[in-house]
């Protein structure tokens, strides 16, 4: 669909505009779900565009392009947008030559490096609360023997059935401080607001060292912190069916009251607004398939990674 033009008329406009902002919706959406499952790649749209300026993937901005592309964010996009010389508003169909080639490039190089998955023997689960991450990372624990579960630090109460060195290390605050102070911990953040939660750094150099794979099961803030401390790891990020499902989840489980539930709810849709900033993501529809899409990111030694029947 064309740009409107100064001789069309305002209703017009309108409705071309509107149709082309549902398209591009469309588009977007379109391409980021068929990167994640790897049916379509950033590179067939892109030459989609290129070739057909007037088509959907030709309309959409080189902004809403890369910020489909996992792992890239919005404070990535501005980087990446200086150093191919593209400004914000350009749209795909409109890029100079130069432009497309810089730009093309970029999507070949980047496809190529991601090509054949990147596998870390540092992993790093995060996502919205009561998605399955503490579900999905016991399952890997138990039936993924060669892969070490980091256990944290908290400063809350252990729950029912929560167990000392193996859930969390229950601390008080006092300890918490003197852990940050000491540089014991790799990573640490306050989450919904309430209580600390920190990665022991030790345990994880000891196993790392020792040729074994490393399980973070951590929030979002503690994960971009373990991507400035240790960029060869890889983030995961954990997403729900759907937000629904999400709620049942929680709700289900039963272990916050209702306000606590609500804080946890408001700081879900932050969360799930961070997912582009993340290097996979996989969908929690049965845990042992998730656990399975997570340990493929692994790099493991042989028969430990086979799942009990
Ligand atoms: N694939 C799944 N299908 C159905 N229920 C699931 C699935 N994965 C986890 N659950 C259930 O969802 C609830 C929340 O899971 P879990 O406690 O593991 O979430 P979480 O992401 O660790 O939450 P939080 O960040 O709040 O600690 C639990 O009752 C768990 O049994
Ligand atoms: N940044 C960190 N976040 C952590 C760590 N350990 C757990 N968590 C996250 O906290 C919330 C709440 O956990 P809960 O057990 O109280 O329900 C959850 O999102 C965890 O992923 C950590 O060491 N660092």
């Amino acid at each position: 669909m064309a740009e409107p033009t100064d001789r069309t008329p305002p209703e017009v406009d309108r409705v071309a505009a509107s149709r082309a902002a549902v398209e591009a919706r469309r588009a977007r959406a379109a391409l980021k779900n068929s990167i994640a499952v790897g049916t379509v790649t950033a590179l067939s749209v892109l030459d989609d565009g290129l070739e057909h300026p007037d088509g959907v993937a030709g309309r959409m901005r080189v902004t809403d392009f890369l910020l489909s592309v996992p792992a890239i964010g919005r404070t990535k996009l501005s980087r990446i947008l200086d150093d191919l010389g593209i400004s914000p508003s350009k749209r795909i169909g409109g890029l100079g030559h130069n432009q497309r080639v810089r730009l093309r490039n970029f999507v070949i190089d980047r496809e190529a490096r991601n090509r054949g998955r990147r596998k870390s023997r540092l992993v790093v689960l995060a996502g919205p609360t009561a998605v399955g991450k503490g579900t999905v990372a016991t399952y890997i624990r138990e039936n993924y023997r060669d892969v070490l579960l980091s256990v944290s630090a908290t400063t809350r109460a252990p729950r029912p059935g929560e167990v000392e060195g193996v859930n969390y290390y229950f601390v008080d605050d006092t300890e918490f401080d003197r852990l940050i102070a000491d540089h014991e911990l790799l990573e640490h953040a306050t989450v919904h607001n309430a209580y600390r939660y920190g990665t022991p750094r030790a345990p994880i150099d000891k196993a790392l060292s020792a040729g074994h794979s490393v399980l973070l099961e951590i929030d979002i803030q503690g994960a971009m912190q373990v991507r400035e401390a240790m960029p060869e790891a890889t983030l995961v990020f954990l997403l729900p069916p759907s937000w629904d499902e999400l709620v049942r989840r929680l709700v289900g489980r039963g272990t916050e009251d209702s306000e606590e539930r609500e804080r946890r709810l408001s700081t879900a849709k932050h969360e799930l607004a961070a997912q582009n900033e993340f290097d996979y993501r996989v969908v929690n529809h049965t845990v042992a398939e998730a656990a399975r899409e997570v340990v493929d990111l692994m790099q493991t030694r042989g028969p430990s990674v086979a799942p009990k029947a």
